[in-house]
């Protein structure tokens, strides 16, 4: 028998399956908090189940609700912290290989955006409908011993979880994860320094302040090239990136190579710290104070506990498990986003 039956079944099959089910986890205190209306509107327009985040360390709930309800497409709008706790709540439900995500950039830096060519509110919309599907690497942290309490993702409660006590000290990040001299700083700072000064400028503008910072003492063990290596000394910034623009291109993380680029900026004398930050040099792999790994997985020590900024939430752990899992995000690019990437051959 004709699978159709001559009724045009078929075609009403697709018709039912074809309008996407699409869900906006919206943060309405990301940023200056004034893109509430304009987003939930634009959403609504498109057809989109809008939900707003309540309280900190909400958008992962929300994110596992979307996926309850076969969500096809989940955007974040809010900053990179939002868009962490989407992908985290999704990969909770284990729901990444069959949602794709997108970003709204609405908070105060908006790197992941910047980074996958979304250059604003309306052109994140024309992006969510139209732009190319990539898939990215997950970088995964964990802190502490396995289920010590020692550390925790602040602000993130993880309501509705089961296995909350076991996954406090785990997390996903999209961006990076950094200690040192930057993370403290921007973990202290206020939003608003952040945006006037944007990343790059911030972290080097808080080196130069910052230069009475006494360093962490940490060692490092990398994987590169299926290899170990070493190195331990005082630091002023361990950075390990997924897809983050530190340092020339070359140094730039990519997040489709399965690998994790992790830069340490060794302590450095006053007179060079200045010079290095003022050039711009600081985080160029090739200068006389940094260290560059390109790597499948990290074992950070530290002497004493730690703050790390995990995508900008905070991390408090003396041990820092870094890996990488590849490709596992399905996320929504811009038509700059060939052009963010960089080509670590360069
Ligand atoms: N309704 C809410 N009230 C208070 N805090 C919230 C609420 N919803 C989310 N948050 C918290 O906001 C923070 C995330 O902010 P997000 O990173 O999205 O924006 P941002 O800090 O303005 O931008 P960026 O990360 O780009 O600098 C997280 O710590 C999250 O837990």
């Amino acid at each position: 028998m004709d699978p159709d039956g001559g009724t045009g079944m078929r075609i009403a099959e697709d018709d039912d399956s074809d309008p996407e089910e699409r869900w906006l986890v919206l943060n309405p205190e990301s940023g200056d908090g004034g893109h509430r209306e304009r987003v939930r509107r634009l959403a609504e327009e498109r057809g989109y189940t809008v939900r707003e985040t309540q309280y900190a360390g909400h958008a992962p709930e929300l994110a596992r609700e979307a996926a309850a309800a076969d969500a096809d497409l989940v955007a974040a709008a809010g900053g990179d912290g939002t868009l962490n706790g989407v992908v985290s709540g999704l990969d909770d439900a284990d729901a990444l290989p069959r949602t794709v995500v997108g970003v709204v950039p609405v908070g105060t830096a908006n790197i992941f955006a910047d980074l996958v060519g979304v250059e604003g509110v309306e052109h994140a919309f024309e992006v969510l409908a139209d732009g190319r599907e990539r898939r990215v690497d997950l970088g995964t942290v964990e802190g502490g011993s396995p289920g010590d309490g020692s550390a925790a993702l602040a602000d993130d409660p993880r309501s509705g979880r089961d296995d909350a006590d076991d996954d406090d000290s785990r997390g996903l990040f999209v961006l990076s994860s950094l200690a040192g001299l930057p993370a403290e700083a921007s973990l202290a700072t206020s939003s608003a320094l952040k945006s006037r000064l944007g990343t790059v400028a911030f972290v080097a503008t808080a080196l130069r302040e910052a230069i009475d910072f006494d360093g962490i003492h940490l060692s490092v063990e990398a994987v590169v090239d299926g290899e170990e290596t070493t190195w331990e000394g005082d630091a002023l910034v361990a950075l390990v990136g997924n897809l983050r623009g530190f340092g020339p291109p070359r140094a730039r993380a990519n997040a489709e190579d399965g690998l994790l680029d992790a830069v340490i900026v060794e302590r450095m004398p006053t007179r060079e710290l200045l010079a290095e930050a003022a050039t711009g040099d600081l985080f160029d792999p090739d200068a006389d104070h940094a260290r560059h790994f390109r790597s499948t997985s990290l074992e950070i020590d530290a002497a004493n506990e730690l703050a790390f900024s995990v995508d900008g939430e905070r991390l408090a752990t003396d041990h820092l498990s870094v890996g990488v899992r590849p490709g596992v995000l399905r996320i929504k690019v811009g038509p700059d986003y060939d052009a963010a990437l960089p080509n670590p051959d360069d």
